[in-house]
C-alpha cells in the first residue's frame, strides 16, 4: 500500500457508501494494519461521513461536472484531510492524486489535483458562510427532529465522548461523574486501560443508554424481563442491582457476545436464546424492559455511517417489529408490573407514536416518569426524550426514548407508587468496546 490510511480509509467509504455495510463491519473486514494506521483511516473516514454534504459544498464550485463516485471519495479524502483535520494541504493533495493511480483512476489525477489545489488555496475560508448542520444531514432527518433538529445535527460534528457504567460500590476514578451516574471519559480514551475493566466492574455504556434499567428500578431479588438483551449494556445494569434477570435474544452471534460480556463482569443471567415475539415464560413477570431494534439515529454521533445507511422506508419495517414485541410485552407482563420500552432513535415513529398504538391496542396505560437529573428530558406525556444536543455543559448525550407502561387496569398511578432507584446503585461495571455499540 502506498498510503495506507488513504486507502483504508477509501475501502472504509467505498464498503459503506457502495455496499451499504456498517462502518464496524468495514472496519472488521479491512486486511491486517498498524492499528495507528487503523485509527487513523476510520478517523478520516467517520469524518468524511460526518460532513459529507459540507465536503460537497466545498467542492461543487470547482467541478465542471460531476466526478464519478470513487473520485468524489478521494476528492472528500483530501479535503477532509486538511480543511477538517489539520492536515498539511500540500500532503493531502499528493496523498489524494496518489490515491486517484493507485485505485486505476488515473486518468481522474489531473482532475483530483487541480479541484484540491484550488480548495487549498482558499483555505479554511472555503468553510466560511456553509450552515455545516443542515447540509450534512438528510432532509428526511432534519425534518424529522422538528425543534431540535439544529442541536442534534450540531451536535453530531464532533465524537462522541466514553461513558462508562461501574458495578454498584466500584468508584471509578479519573473521569466526570455525570449527574446520572455514568462516569464519562473523553473521546478516544483506551477502554482496556480503565481502572475496573481488568476485574470486570466496569462497561461501556452512553449515559442515555444507562436510563432504561435506571427507570425500571429494579429491586434486589426481583424477577426481571430483558427482552432484546445482547450486547448486554442493560442486561449488566440489571443483574448488577441484584435482580434475577432472564435476557432473550434472537440472534446467536450475539446472544454469544452478551455472555461473554456477562462472564467478564461475573454476573449471573439466565440467557434464552429465542424470538421474543413468540417465546412464553412460564410465569409472568412485574418487571420487564423492552429495548427495541430500531434505526439508532440516536447514535449518529458514534455512528456517522447511519447519516447515509439509513432511510425513511427502514422506519416502517421497523414500527412493525416494535409493535410485534410490544404485543409480546404486554402479554408477558403481570398484573401490577411495569413495562419500560426503549429505543436509541430519535425518530417520533419509533418512540411515542408506538406508545400511543400501544396503549390504544393493548389495554396498557403510561405512568410518567420522572428524572429530576434531566428534568429537561421529560416530556409532557411523561416519557423521557434525550438527544445529542441536550446537556451541552457535559458534551451531550445520545438519543433515546424511554417510557412506562402498566396495564390500565393497574391501581397505581403516580410516578411515586413505582420506587425509583437512586443513581449511582443502578450503574455498574464494564462491558468491552463492543458495548459501545448502538443500542448499548
Ligand atoms: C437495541 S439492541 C439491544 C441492546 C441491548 N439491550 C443492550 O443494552 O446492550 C436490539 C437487540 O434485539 C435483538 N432482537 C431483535 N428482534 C428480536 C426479537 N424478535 N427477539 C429477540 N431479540 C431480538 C437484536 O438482535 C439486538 O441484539
Amino acid at each position: 500500500m502506498n498510503d495506507p490510511t488513504r486507502e483504508s480509509a477509501f475501502a472504509l467509504l467505498q464498503a459503506v457508501l457502495t455496499k451499504n455495510t456498517s462502518l464496524d463491519a468495514a472496519l472488521d473486514a479491512l486486511p491486517p494494519l498498524d492499528s495507528r494506521d487503523r485509527a487513523a483511516a476510520h478517523r478520516l473516514a467517520a469524518c468524511v461521513l460526518r460532513h459529507a454534504g459540507t465536503l460537497d459544498a466545498v467542492l461543487e464550485p470547482f467541478l465542471l461536472r460531476q466526478p464519478p463516485q470513487p473520485v468524489r471519495h478521494i476528492l472528500w479524502l483530501g479535503a477532509a484531510a486538511f480543511l477538517l483535520l489539520g492536515a498539511p494541504a500540500h500532503a493531502a493533495v499528493g496523498t489524494a492524486v496518489d490515491l486517484a493511480r493507485a485505485k486505476k483512476l488515473a486518468p481522474f489525477a489531473g482532475l483530483v489535483n487541480a479541484v484540491l489545489r484550488k480548495v487549498a488555496a482558499a483555505g479554511p475560508a472555503a468553510l466560511d458562510g456553509l450552515d455545516m448542520p443542515r447540509l450534512d444531514t438528510p432532509a428526511w432527518a432534519w425534518a424529522s427532529w422538528g425543534k431540535n433538529a439544529r442541536a442534534i445535527a450540531a451536535a453530531h460534528a464532533a465524537e462522541a465522548p466514553l461513558d462508562v457504567s461501574a458495578k454498584p460500590g466500584f468508584t471509578l476514578a479519573g473521569g466526570e461523574l455525570l449527574p446520572t451516574g455514568s462516569v464519562r471519559f473523553p473521546a478516544g480514551t483506551s477502554v482496556p486501560e480503565l481502572p475496573g475493566f481488568s476485574t470486570g466492574d466496569i462497561w461501556i455504556q452512553d449515559a442515555a443508554a444507562a436510563l432504561p434499567a435506571k427507570l425500571l428500578a429494579p429491586q434486589p431479588g426481583e424477577r426481571v424481563l430483558d427482552l432484546c438483551a445482547a450486547p448486554g449494556g442493560k442486561t449488566a445494569q440489571l443483574a448488577a442491582a441484584g435482580a434475577l434477570v432472564t435476557a432473550v435474544e434472537r440472534d446467536q452471534a450475539r446472544m454469544g457476545t452478551l455472555k461473554g460480556n456477562l462472564s467478564r463482569l461475573g454476573l449471573n443471567v439466565d440467557c434464552v436464546l429465542a424470538d421474543a415475539t413468540t417465546w412464553r415464560p412460564a410465569q409472568k413477570f412485574t418487571a420487564i424492559l423492552l429495548d427495541a431494534p430500531c434505526s439508532a439515529t440516536g447514535t449518529i454521533r458514534r455512528h456517522p455511517d447511519l447519516l447515509h445507511l439509513r432511510k425513511p422506508r427502514d422506519i416502517q419495517s421497523l414500527t412493525q417489529a416494535q409493535d410485534a414485541l410490544l404485543d409480546a410485552a404486554a402479554q408477558m407482563l403481570a398484573p401490577g408490573g411495569r413495562l419500560i420500552y426503549a429505543v436509541c432513535s430519535l425518530q417520533p415513529e419509533e418512540g411515542a407514536a408506538r406508545i400511543d398504538a400501544a396503549c390504544a391496542r393493548l389495554g396498557l396505560r403510561r405512568a410518567p416518569l420522572s428524572l429530576p437529573e434531566l428534568p429537561e428530558a421529560v416530556t409532557p406525556q411523561g416519557d423521557v426524550r434525550t438527544h445529542p444536543g441536550m446537556w451541552p455543559q457535559h458534551g451531550g448525550l445520545d438519543g433515546f426514548f424511554i417510557a412506562r407502561l402498566v396495564h390500565a387496569t393497574s391501581s397505581s398511578t403516580q410516578d411515586d407508587d413505582i420506587v425509583e432507584c437512586s443513581s449511582p446503585p443502578c450503574m455498574l461495571g464494564e462491558l468491552g468496546p463492543e458495548f459501545s455499540g448502538a443500542g448499548g
